[in-house]
């Protein structure tokens, strides 16, 4: 059985790569940014006005001049107008282009305008003053957003002030999602005294939108001639197939031996972890397979361990592992990593990861009072309390 870290550098290393789409920049939140965005002019395009008020030039004013004659209003949006006489100013609204032949801006609050005679009513005035200088924030052809950047609401703005109403982002793959097994119905159905209602599809599409990646859901039965031929399909149809339950050793665990039939290479099966030990992954040219163990706790992690590394890879972005701090001594005797329930809490700025009690990784409720898993590594079996590890939250983003 191989090891977590062997599982991860396998699965690693198949990532593939999707491809560019260009979508509606408005559309883009969450996606990955597959072009240079630069500036397309100058930032701020022009002198820009930035307090309300009058705009004069600064010899007049070094030369002791304090009372202007108003000749005329600059207002944001309108066309650059020009000072025809120094002795005087125009009043100046936020915004607006400073006006020809100004060059300082005195705000309203220190000034009076009386009869069409704006009097300044300060000393401390510098040159230059209450004006954004074009340019002064970035230059045009600056790169301002680096290719690879996860678009937020900040980058939004910026590709709204350069014109990018459509934006270059990475495709994200077609995944189709299925569950496995005889006692499983629907969420609106009333199982029986032997039946369960799914659940495991339903978390897996969730997480998967928290990676902005839609996907669709099947359900098929213990029955192989059905999975062979529904997967069958699927491995022609979609980049990754995402599986939950049929992994293990059951009678009725079809899928290690249909993917064999259909031609899908086992890179490996079973991790020495716990939960999530009977994890199998593979590959044709076309598809990747994710099988994961059917107790929902199982499925959870794997996605979280593996699937997500493997498309932010894909996707060209790098995300930073985090660690915690125990807050309980552990003990766990088996030779596997132990991914552990944890709530997490920060204490004068370090997160601690408190060890919840559960029932292994059928205890679907326990996801519930958890935030993350603590990873014990397999190298011993005592932890300690104040020890450093490595988290997996699944509430933040
Ligand atoms: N003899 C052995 N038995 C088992 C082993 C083993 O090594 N030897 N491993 C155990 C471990 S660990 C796990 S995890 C499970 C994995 O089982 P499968 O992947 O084969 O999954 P199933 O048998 O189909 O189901 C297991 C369990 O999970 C529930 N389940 C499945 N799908 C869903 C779903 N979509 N939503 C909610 N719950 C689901 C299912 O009802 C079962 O209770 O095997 C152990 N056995
Ligand atoms: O992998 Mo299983 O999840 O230990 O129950
Ligand atoms: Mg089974």
């Amino acid at each position: 059985m191989i090891s977590v870290k062997e599982a991860k550098n396998i699965v690693l290393n198949s990532v593939q790569e999707f491809g560019v789409e260009e979508i509606p920049f408005l559309k883009s939140v969450g996606r990955i940014l597959k072009e240079e965005i630069t500036a397309d002019r100058d930032f701020p395009p022009f002198n820009r006005v930035s307090m309300d008020g009058i705009a004069i030039d600064y010899t007049a004013f070094k030369n002791g001049q304090r009372a202007f004659k108003v000749e005329g209003i600059q207002a944001a949006g309108s066309q650059q107008i020009s000072l025809y006489n120094s002795a005087n100013c125009i009043e100046v609204m936020t915004g607006a282009i400073l006006p020809k032949n100004t060059n300082t801006v005195i705000r309203y609050e220190d000034v009076s305008i009386k009869n069409g005679i704006a009097t300044i009513s300060i000393n401390a005035i510098t040159e230059a003053q209450n004006i954004h200088a074009k340019g002064k924030d970035g230059k045009v052809g600056d790169v301002l957003i680096k290719q690879n950047t996860k678009i937020s609401a900040a980058e939004i703005g910026v590709l709204a002030t350069v014109g990018k109403s459509f934006v270059k982002v990475a495709k994200q793959p077609k995944v189709m999602i299925v569950s496995t097994g005889d006692e499983l119905v629907g969420v609106d159905e009333i199982p029986l005294e032997h039946q369960i209602r799914r659940s495991n599809v339903f978390t897996l599409v969730s997480l998967l939108e928290r990676l902005h990646i839609s996907s669709e859901t099947a359900h098929i039965t213990d029955d192989k001639p059905i999975l062979k031929s529904k997967i069958e399909r699927f491995l022609q149809e979609y980049d990754v197939l995402l599986f939950s339950g049929a992994v293990s050793k059951g009678k009725f665990d079809f899928l290690p031996e249909v993917f064999d039939k259909l031609g899908v290479k086992k890179l490996f099966h079973k991790v020495a972890q716990r939960p999530g030990k009977p994890f199998w992954f593979g590959e044709n040219e076309s598809c990747k397979v994710f099988a994961f163990p059917g107790n929902p706790i199982s499925t959870f992690v794997n996605c979280l361990e593996y699937f997500y590394p493997w498309y932010y890879k894909s996707v060209g972005i790098k995300v930073e592992e985090e660690t915690a701090i125990l807050n309980a001594d552990v003990s766990f005797k088996p030779n596997l990593t132990y991914f552990l329930q944890v709530k997490l809490s920060s204490r004068f700025g370090h997160l601690i990861a408190t060890p919840i009690s559960g029932n292994g990784s059928g205890d679907l409720a326990s996801l519930v009072k958890a935030d993350a898993f603590i990873q014990l590594p397999n190298d011993k079996a005592d932890f300690k309390k104040g020890e450093v590890f490595k988290i997996i939250p699944y509430r933040s983003f």
